[in-house]
């Protein structure tokens, strides 16, 4: 049987513990982060981010939002250090993004909201591959990244503009030769918790590693977003906005931060 979701208000975050009992789980993503709760933890490593460009495959629309699929049949596109052990592999990233630019990303900073947020998932290669890994407590690494208004940002530039050819839901195009390295802020301080996927089947699966500081997004940019869909061509056409979940109860949880 098919788990049908989305984020209406009929199959919407609210109701995914109906198909998804795990949604009140004791370790659900996102969450809000409180920077004066969060404990330095000296022990915790540099964040050692390797992207190979060659490994980029496809940009695909999903339905839920859009991603950037990457070959993971080698240790081209890794990420090691920080708080995980061993090496995982960049299999995809994405976004979640509002409306309007007052909501958008699911972590929060002591409640404030940021327009977007870009996830870059990796698995632990320890495991066989990524279904295997998404399924084991250590088996998923997220990169988190925080999207604030301001000026364009040329390096996101070439994401959107392939947004034309996957406008809805199903389509995908041919996308190559990226570094989403340059998607990242200049520092890589981040907080650290143990937590889920955002999306159904929101397993548990997760090491979230968020970075402290954002990268920048224009308003126009940020209308590229919003111009995507839903639904697959032929259904009555519904905005691609909004596709975030809201901050999940921490359940005694601690937030480690990599910097003072
Ligand atoms: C694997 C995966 C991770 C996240 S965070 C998401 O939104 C969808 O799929
Ligand atoms: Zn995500």
């Amino acid at each position: 049987m098919s788990h049908a979701w989305g984020y209406g208000a009929q199959d919407g975050p609210e109701n995914w513990a109906e198909s998804f009992p795990v949604a009140n789980g004791p370790r659900q993503s996102p969450i809000d982060i409180v920077p004066t709760q969060a404990q330095h933890d000296p022990s915790l490593k540099q964040l050692k981010l390797k992207y190979d460009p060659a490994t980029t495959k496809g940009i695909l629309n999903n339905g839920h939002s859009f991603q950037v699929d990457f070959i993971d049949d080698d240790n081209s596109s890794t990420l090691a250090g920080g708080p995980v052990i061993g090496i995982y592999r960049l299999r995809q990233f994405h976004f979640h993004w509002g409306s309007s630019d007052d909501k958008g990303s699911e972590h929060t900073i002591a409640g404030t909201r940021f327009p977007c947020e870009l996830h870059l998932v990796h698995w632990n290669t320890k495991y066989p591959n990524f279904g295997e890994a998404a399924s084991k407590p250590d088996g998923l690494a997220v990169v988190g990244v925080f999207l604030k208004i301001g000026s364009a940002n040329p390096r996101l530039q070439k994401v959107l503009d392939a947004l034309d050819d996957i406008r809805s839901k199903g389509r995908q195009t041919t996308f190559s030769n990226f570094d989403p390295k340059t998607l990242l802020p200049a520092t890589l301080d981040f907080w650290t918790y143990e937590g889920s996927l955002t999306t159904p089947p929101l397993l548990e699966s997760v090491t979230w590693i968020v970075l402290k500081d954002p990268v920048c997004v224009s308003p126009a940019q940020m209308a590229k977003f919003r111009s995507l869909l839903f639904t697959s061509e032929g259904e009555a056409p519904s905005c691609m906005v909004d596709n975030f979940r809201p901050p999940q109860p921490l359940k005694g949880r601690k937030v480690r931060a990599s910097f003072k």
